[in-house]
């Protein structure tokens, strides 16, 4: 397969990098130190259309092309992972319209949320509902004006500030998989409550919430207007969710490459740079030979994103490779850097935070290796 990237996505690229390196850069130690959230960038990044960078023109979006769309989160997150993390949650919300929604309802609602005037969250995960969602125990219960849904989902980006939440529950508990809907619900609707931020890790800035539901939803808000498509709609989000992990991911770890490098060339050791030093090169070769091979799997799942085929396995080895190559890069790039990496002074050990959680969102490295291994079993 042919990996290409165009002229356009080319310029798209290097402005959006301008952007992300003048605007987003400056804030991120701060929002990291503070646990601020992310979305004080909100309106300068509705502003440049990266908040509908993964919608279509008809609905407001930029119409950028996957290449591109890889590209930008690429740079979003080399430049904050939190501002990347708090984007590519609303990626998953709007892409569960897109993907699943009725044209009514895509009119209804992606526009705003192209513009940025409305933010999104996507609400898959349970307490007791990770790595398998067909386990889920929200549970949507029809009544006359529509469904009442009751339950608990975990771990939902953005959902204090978020203005609707696709929420995915039950509607026919004896059905599997086959018996989950989406509801698109407003979130300030009466019976939804969401709880203080998860204290983390990393991306302290990409604020995680419990979310608690007993609330009602109109008919017209269940997605794509048929119960028990759910499921499929989740996957499908997901598989264009997991490229923008992979993008975040070599996104942080080129930050952390490029900051490596500097160094080498920089730091002395008796009148030598660093970077004269075999061990230290070596080093520097594994992690330029892991940037390049992450980079090129998740162009080779864009590519295919593009061409409209179905991209599961390569959207799955381009979430694996990049998010464990991401940790070594990370881990690598602060050791070069000695005891200064390991301050708060410098960015290395915010890097390595950042991608921890990468190996464990938008599905673990372990569910990423079990869709590779059934396609590989059984074709
Ligand atoms: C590991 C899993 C993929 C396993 O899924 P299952 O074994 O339960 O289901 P399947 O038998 O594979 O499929 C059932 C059904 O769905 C169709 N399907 C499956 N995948 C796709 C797809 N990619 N595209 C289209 N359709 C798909 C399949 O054909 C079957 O259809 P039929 O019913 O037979 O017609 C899955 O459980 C999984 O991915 N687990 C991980 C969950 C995950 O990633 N959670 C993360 C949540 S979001 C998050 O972490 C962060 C959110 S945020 O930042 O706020």
């Amino acid at each position: 397969m042919n990996i290409t990237i165009t002229e356009d996505d080319r310029g798209l690229s290097d402005a959006l990098n301008r952007f992300c390196q003048d605007v987003i850069a400056p804030k991120a130690a701060d929002i990291d130190e503070g646990s601020l959230s992310a979305t004080c960038h909100r309106q300068a990044l509705s502003d440049i259309g990266i908040m509908g960078m993964n919608l279509p023109g008809a609905y407001s979006g930029t119409g950028a092309s996957a290449v591109a769309l890889y590209l930008a989160v690429e740079n979003l997150a080399g430049a904050c992972g939190s501002t990347a993390s708090m984007v590519t949650a609303h990626f998953l919300a709007t892409d569960s319209i897109l993907l699943g929604g009725t044209e009514e309802q895509k009119q209804a609602w992606l526009p705003d949320a192209a513009s940025g005037r409305t933010l999104g969250a996507f609400a898959l995960t349970e307490p007791s509902a990770g790595s398998n969602p067909a386990a889920m125990r929200t549970f949507a219960e029809k009544t006359a004006a529509g469904y009442r849904l009751r339950g608990v989902k975990h771990f939902i980006s953005n959902a204090a500030e978020a203005d609707f939440l696709i929420v995915y529950a039950k509607t026919d508990k004896s059905a599997g998989h086959r018996g989950i809907s989406a509801f698109i619900v407003d979130r300030h609707s009466a019976g939804v409550t969401v709880a203080s931020p998860e204290r983390t890790m990393g991306l302290k800035g990409g604020h995680v919430f419990e979310v608690a539901l007993d609330c009602e939803v109109p008919a017209e808000n269940l997605l794509g207007g048929v119960e028990g498509t759910g499921f499929r709609t989740a996957m499908q989000v997901l598989d264009n969710g997991r490229v923008e992990i992979a993008a975040s991911c070599t996104g942080i770890a080129r930050a952390a490459y490029e900051a490596a490098l500097f160094w080498a060339n920089t730091r002395e050791v008796n009148n030598h740079p660093i970077g004269e030093f075999q061990g230290l090169q070596w080093m520097i070769a594994d992690m330029a030979t892991d940037l390049e091979a992450a980079r090129m799997f998740g162009l080779k799942a864009a590519t295919k994103r593009e061409a409209g085929e179905r991209f599961s396995v390569e959207s799955a080895m381009a979430k694996l490779y990049a998010s464990e190559a991401a940790g070594r890069i990370t881990d690598k790039a602060l050791q070069i850097h000695g005891g200064y990496g390991y301050t708060r002074e410098m960015p290395l050990e915010r890097y390595v935070r950042d991608v921890r959680i990468m190996r464990i969102y938008e599905g673990s490295s372990e569910v990423q290796r079990n869709i590779i291994a059934r396609t590989a079993l059984n074709g």
